[in-house]
């Protein structure tokens, strides 16, 4: 079977993600990715940074923007950027399909997917924070999906959410994914031991006034 046709993902699985969305303000998305596709993923993320693509990343936006590897050592590419080919476009269109799926279900008022691949060398974290930029409420929904077939327990770089029960520790696993509030949960990025990869993702509504965005 073709990655189109096993995308949009698991009406199963969307169901649980909606359900756990609506209790808790996360969800655990495990292995409802099809393989080949998060195979293509990978290796496009591979030759992105070895092609030099990958930029450091930094925290804040427009003119607050500013470069704090000691906060954030990610380097990062726009899915929509030029650079990006086939598996973007293809991993984009599945995440329309989850976006049409969430609104039904949830009523969300989601808009747009904006994406990017992420690369944290070894030794690189980000530490705790929330999605959600203080100029631009628009991001609503956060997705990560982990590309990282090697990973380990001990190899580090697991996502850290502040939840009201306490921490928990989610591991950066090959296709495993998570689905959460960017303005409610806070997150952290445990320093990584391997270069750890993946997609970072936030549906967002539109602007109130989109003039001012
Ligand atoms: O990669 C992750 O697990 C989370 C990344 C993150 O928090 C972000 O890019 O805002
Ligand atoms: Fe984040």
């Amino acid at each position: 079977m073709s990655d189109r046709a096993r995308l949009p993902l698991p009406e199963t699985a969307i169901d649980a993600a909606c359900d756990a969305l609506a209790a808790q303000g996360w969800a655990a998305l495990e292995d409802a990715f099809p393989p080949p596709l998060l195979h293509r993923l990978r290796a496009e993320a591979d030759a992105l940074a070895s092609t030099g693509r990958l930029r450091p990343a930094g925290i804040g936006r427009g003119r607050g923007h500013q470069a704090r590897h000691d906060l954030r050592g990610d380097a990062t590419c726009w899915l929509d950027d030029p650079a990006c080919g086939a598996p973007a476009r293809d991993f984009l269109a599945g995440m329309d399909a989850l976006l049409t799926a969430l609104n039904r279900r949830l009523l969300l008022g989601l808009a747009s997917l904006e994406a990017h691949y992420a690369l944290y060398p070894p030794g690189a974290r980000y530490t705790r924070h929330l999605d959600r930029f203080r100029d631009d409420d628009s991001r609503t929904l956060s997705l990560v999906l982990y590309l990282n077939p090697d990973w380990r327990p001990g190899d580090g770089g697991e996502l850290r959410l502040f939840l009201p029960e306490g921490e928990r520790d989610l591991p950066p696993r090959f296709g495993h994914a998570v689905l959460f509030l960017s303005d409610r949960i806070e997150h952290e990025v445990l320093v990584t031991r391997i270069p750890r990869y993946s997609i970072a993702g936030w549906f967002r509504r539109r602007p109130l006034d989109p003039l001012r965005a």
